[in-house]
């Protein structure tokens, strides 16, 4: 049967019309779904270089073009533009087959063949400039999908910044085959963002880049462009009813929603055997994965899915894009989004009701009181961290385990001697705990963990979603799948809770995490709590949100820096990037803290004045007090701004809704993204803050982790930017800033 295919071209100009024009789209499409075709007339176009494009009539002064295949069983929409400007669009494009991927690509014919001659004979004329891709030979890059027309292409270019002109004319995905090969990839890499489209697809084997054996064979039909077109999920979706069509429609900004790239689109729909993990840089759409196989896993319908993370800032973030994912009750009703700490919260409760839960702070004196009373010469924060991510995260109740304890990423070696004492400390700071009648949230976490593991816990305490599969492998649990967002920033006790909460079985556990985002102190090494992702591993590249400007700059901060997976071994930012470009970050130097403030002032009163929106621009501060400071001087400005801690602003009843700039910590602004964004305040002194850091002398280890902390908080803060970042300090800039200034 005929089929309807939306491409991510078309969905773009949609978003970008005006509300009586997309009304009129809207209506014309979905008209065209109705009658699968049948009666629809499709204009064909004069003078076309690809003959199955033609144009369909909206009203008098709109066309969309359409990919009408000689077969009649696939029509993709491709572009929605003004009459004449969708016949000069659709004259100069032709459609073709990517011979590696075998999914579709459109290139504006016109231009490539006005540009070649010119590029060839500047080329030529500049001799002694080394040609930008030739240390790639011919043969590679056929079997990366060039073609005969962009080799040609390829070939004459000498700079990077011809390419980054060409990317309007050149089909897309030779487009980032030479662009990454341009910007240092190799073969192996560039290849690896592509083979993952085809496993997709219809489980076509794939050959290695370097397979001479199948070298210059045609893999793929090139003339199907029905079958082209039904690989490409990373650009058109096909759509599967009036419902889908008008779903889509109607967030056209979002999309996200529909179009994967293909290693997202693998990942997320892949089925696992066992635990599975997905890392990547910021931006590269881990949460977004996370989203589609959390509504995957809801659709497969075998029992209830638990979609998890850290904080309610970020579960609130997660709620708002999962509505829009999963908007049909029924699947939306079968995940649920809490965090780890709810989650053990609502355990506990119906064992033993409201956790009596004891302030950080006042643990903090208890830890200090207990010590100076053992004389125990080791910092207040050690001792809690030895308690909360070793004895608490490995369930130890004794201290013949505490001394078998693996205590790896602990730092500070401890003998059996000190072991023994700091057990000691250990039980009388438990034992004051019980006195008190308090518990701790670490605790509640252990608990909920232990009536977990004792099958003393509800199955349906989550909802009554009863699985299909009566009683699954590992007993009754109270979900079948989990699937967790930032999961580099979750403890050991959380982690023994997460795989608690569900049974051992295929499709369990789906973590998303970015090693590199790490700003709380947890250090985890997953197999130590029976999370095994070995074979399911993978790793996204290519960034969504920032440019390539503000990525890079980014990415400079921690150039030097060993971070630790959640597997014991070390993460790499090696071939995170992003192919969107923009201007540079900028950085200001202030004379004084109120300078500073005055500069915020000026720059977001520029970006308002640049028409960018309000609710767009963010501002972000290491220090709570430096949050309610940039607060306070937009608001003398006239700017209204909210610190994102704070309760949202009201509006006056039946006004416009209030759209303050949020300003927020550093370590608040995760999850969140803006397409301007200032972090100020990053002096010396308060980047890396004061308190935050062990000194040297005491712990050298501590002290490295936590500098590796804040200047991942920092790092953090940066990547949130998406257009225009603006960085600023008074005094002494951060030590930070060294690599990058
Ligand atoms: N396939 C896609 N198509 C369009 N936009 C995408 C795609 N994947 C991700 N994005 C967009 O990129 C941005 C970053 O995505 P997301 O928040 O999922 O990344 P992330 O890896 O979780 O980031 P971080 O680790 O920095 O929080 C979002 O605006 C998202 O909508």
């Amino acid at each position: 049967m005929a089929r309807l295919g939306i491409d991510r071209d078309f969905l773009l100009d949609f978003a970008r019309l005006d509300k009586p024009v997309r009304e009129k789209v809207t209506d014309t499409f979905a008209k065209f779904e109705r009658a699968t075709h049948a009666g629809v007339h499709l204009e064909k176009i004069v003078n076309a270089r690809d003959d199955r494009l033609r144009t369909i009539r909206i009203d008098q002064f709109w066309r969309g073009v359409v990919l009408a295949p000689d077969d009649g069983d696939l029509f993709t929409l491709l572009k929605v533009l003004p009459h004449d400007d969708a016949y000069h669009w659709a004259q100069r494009r032709r459609v073709s087959v990517n011979a590696a991927t075998g999914r579709i690509e459109i290139r504006d014919s016109v231009a490539l063949d006005q540009t070649l001659p010119e590029l060839a004979r500047w080329a030529s004329r500049a001799a002694e400039v080394r040609r930008l891709l030739a240390g790639v030979d011919d043969a590679t890059l056929r079997r990366l999908g060039v073609d005969d027309q962009t080799l040609a292409f390829a070939r004459a270019l000498t700079d990077v910044a011809q390419l980054e002109a060409a990317r309007a004319f050149l089909p897309d995905s030779q487009w980032s085959v030479l662009y990454g090969l341009a910007a240092g990839m190799t073969p192996e890499e560039v290849w690896a963002d592509l083979a993952a489209a085809t496993s997709t697809s219809g489980g076509e084997r794939r050959p290695a880049v370097t397979d001479g054996a199948t070298a210059g064979r045609a893999r793929f039909d090139p003339d199907d462009v029905t079958a082209a077109v039904r690989r490409s999920q990373d650009r058109v979706v096909l759509v599967s009813g009036p419902a889908e069509l008008l779903s889509m429609l109607s967030h056209p900004f979002d999309l996200w929603r529909v179009f994967l790239h293909p290693v997202q689109n693998k990942v997320a729909f892949g089925h696992y055997r066992g635990p599975a993990r997905v890392t990547g840089g910021p931006g590269t759409g881990k949460t977004v994965v996370a989203l589609h196989r959390a509504r995957h896993l809801a659709v497969g319908g075998e029992g209830p899915v638990l979609l998890t993370t850290f904080t309610r800032a970020l579960t609130s973030t997660i709620e708002a894009s999962l509505a829009l994912l999963a908007e049909e009750v029924e699947i939306r009703d079968r995940i649920t989004v809490l965090t780890v700490d709810q989650v053990a919260n609502r355990i506990y409760r119906e064992a033993h009701g409201n956790p009596p839960l004891l302030a950080g702070s006042d643990e903090t004196l208890l830890w200090q009181q207990i010590l100076a009373e053992h004389g125990l010469p080791l910092r207040d924060r050690f001792v809690a961290d030895e308690w909360r991510q070793v004895i608490l995260g490995h369930g130890i109740t004794d201290i013949a385990g505490y001394q078998a304890a693996s205590r790896a990423g602990r730092g500070q070696a401890l003998t059996a001697g000190q072991r023994a004492r700091v057990w000691t400390v250990i039980e009388a700071f438990q034992a004051r705990l019980r006195e008190q009648g308090v518990v701790t949230y670490a605790m509640v976490c252990a608990e909920a963990t232990r009536l977990l593991q004792a099958g003393a816990v509800r199955p349906d305490l989550f909802g009554a979603h009863a699985p299909r599969v009566p009683v699954p492998r590992g007993g009754r649990r109270p979900f079948r799948h989990v699937v967790v967002d930032e999961a580099q920033d979750l403890s050991p006790v959380q982690w023994r809770l997460l795989r608690a909460v569900v049974g051992p079985d295929e499709n369990d556990l789906f973590l998303a995490g970015d090693a590199h985002q790490r700003i709380y102190g947890n250090r985890v090494t997953l197999r130590e709590h029976g999370i095994v992702v070995t074979g399911r591993a993978s790793r996204l590249t290519i960034n969504y949100r920032t440019t390539a400007e503000i990525l890079a700059w980014s990415l400079g901060m921690l150039r030097d820096e060993r971070i630790n997976d959640l597997d014991g071994g070390l993460d790499s930012i090696a071939g995170y990037r992003s192919e969107l470009r923009g201007r540079r970050p900028v950085l200001v130097a202030a004379p004084t803290p109120s300078d500073e403030l005055k500069g915020l002032v000026d720059v977001i009163r520029r970006w308002l004045d640049e028409g960018i929106d309000s609710a767009e621009i963010g501002v972000a501060a290491r220090r709570n007090t430096l949050v309610d400071e940039a607060v306070a001087a937009l608001g003398d400005a006239g700017i209204i701004a909210r610190a994102l801690s704070k309760p949202k602003l009201k509006g006056r009843r039946g006004a416009a809704p209030v759209r303050p700039v949020a300003v927020g910590s550093m370590h608040g602004m995760k999850g969140l993204e803006f397409r301007c964004l200032a972090v100020v305040g990053v002096s010396e002194g308060i980047v890396p803050a004061h308190g935050s850091v062990t000194p040297a002398d005491e712990d050298p280890y501590a002290h490295t982790q936590d500098l590796q902390q804040e200047r991942c908080a920092l790092f953090v803060a940066c990547t949130r930017a998406r257009e225009q970042l603006y960085v600023s300090w008074s005094g002494t800039p951060s030590p930070f800033l060294a690599a990058v200034r």
